[in-house]
């Protein structure tokens, strides 16, 4: 990690480009996209959110001056962008602009649009470069980082993707002032997340002080996005493809991506998410794993932020049917990830099905 002038950059490996962090970023793309992409592109296609369609079209300026032809796409909000047709209508474009594979993709967006825009690019033409812009906490500490690229199907979530390392990440918070508050909550599941799993000074800073926790100006919150930022980076860096610790950054994710099917993908990722953190905290707790300290901290860390922590008793059956889809699933062996303890995530392998039910009761409403 290097920091310079109020911007951090933190390295990953290989093919996958710098995670840059600072203020202002945005408003000079024209700088720093040249110095994430390789040599030689000459057309560039941004996909961007709605909400993004002000900021997307300064950057298309900007950019005009630098690169032969720069268009826009913007797609339907929010996981409304995560299907197939959204990536067709996508690579209709490429089609019909002669998109070779030494041009590029930049999505501007939350982490629907970072998943669907990493998906195009990593789909056209076999593979083009993708620059991330993430504009929600959760695609800046998450989605944006590590090259998982995805669309959703009928029957469940990211099930139609690929790894597609980005070429880079541009992490300008000044975005966040935009972002309404309960996007910026909901994405602060996953900086939880990350504290849970690797980092837990970032539980300590919002316990300590969750209004400064939740203000993007505070250099308390930049400090738990570049901890969250780092947990992503560590574990990327050393399983891209997840062959083995990656499984840890799906932690909650098992019974979260299963509400987020109940409820037609209607959800916040990050509320679904924090559900499933407190269901696998009382199921590590249950099977005497865990202890009662760790496992209600989850629920007083997700309350601080105002994130739900329970879910309908009478969901139980639809939820477990979606969960065996899961991609840690093996089979007919259902795989969770859990904690030993505070920073020690480790699988648990076919938990009996009376487990998971009175795990489930814990967080029942
Ligand atoms: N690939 C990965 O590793 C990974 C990791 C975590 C999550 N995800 C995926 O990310 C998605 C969730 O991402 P999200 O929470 O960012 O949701 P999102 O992309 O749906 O964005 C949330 C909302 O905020 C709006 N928005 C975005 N930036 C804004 C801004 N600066 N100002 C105002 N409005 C803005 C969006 O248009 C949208 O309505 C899920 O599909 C999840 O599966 C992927
Ligand atoms: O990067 C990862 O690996 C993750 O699991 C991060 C998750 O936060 C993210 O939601 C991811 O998209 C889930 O992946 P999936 O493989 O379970 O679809
Ligand atoms: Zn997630």
């Amino acid at each position: 990690m290097t920091t310079s002038t109020d911007t951090t950059t933190i390295e990953i490996a290989g093919a996958h480009g710098d995670v840059v962090i600072g203020h202002g970023l945005i408003a000079h793309l024209d700088r720093v996209l040249p110095t994430l992409l390789a040599d030689g592109v000459e057309k560039i296609l941004i996909v961007h959110a709605p909400a993004l369609a002000s900021i997307s079209e300064a950057v298309r300026t900007q950019l005009a001056e630098r690169y032969r032809e720069v268009l826009l796409a913007e797609i339907p909000d929010a996981e409304g962008a995560k299907r197939v047709e959204v990536a067709a209508f996508c690579w209709q474009i490429l089609g019909q602009a002669d998109f070779t594979r030494s041009d590029a993709v930049v999505t501007i967006g939350g982490g629907a649009t970072t998943d669907v825009g990493g998906f195009i690019a990593a789909t056209w033409l076999r593979g083009v470069q993708v620059v991330h812009v993430p504009t929600t906490v959760l695609a800046m500490v998450d989605a944006a980082i590590g090259g998982k690229t995805g669309i959703n199907t009928n029957e469940g979530k990211n099930l139609v993707g690929s790894f597609h390392a980005p070429a880079g990440v541009v992490v300008d918070l000044d975005v966040l002032a935009d972002l309404p508050r309960n996007e910026l909550l909901a994405g602060l599941a996953e900086v939880v997340k990350a504290g849970f799993i690797a980092e837990p000074e970032i539980l300590d800073i919002i316990e300590t002080d969750p209004d400064r926790a939740t203000d993007p100006s505070t250099p308390e919150f930049r400090r738990m996005i570049e901890l969250a930022i780092g947990v992503k980076a560590r574990v990327v860096r050393e399983d891209f493809t997840e062959q083995g610790l990656r499984e840890i950054l799906n932690y909650g994710h098992t019974l979260g991506h299963a509400i987020e099917n109940a409820e037609r993908y209607k959800w916040r990722h990050g509320a679904a998410v924090a559900i499933g953190m407190v269901f696998v905290a009382e199921l590590a707790r249950l099977s005497g794993r865990l202890s009662d300290e760790v496992a209600d901290r989850h629920r007083r860390v997700l309350e601080l932020l105002g994130l739900p922590t329970g879910y309908p008793a009478g969901r139980w059956n639809t939820l477990l049917a979606t969960m065996r889809r899961d991609k840690k699933a093996r089979g007919a062996m259902m795989r969770f990830v859990v904690l030993d303890d505070l920073a020690k995530p480790t699988i648990m392998q076919a938990p009996d099905e009376s487990l998971l039910f009175a795990a489930y009761q814990e967080i029942a409403t």
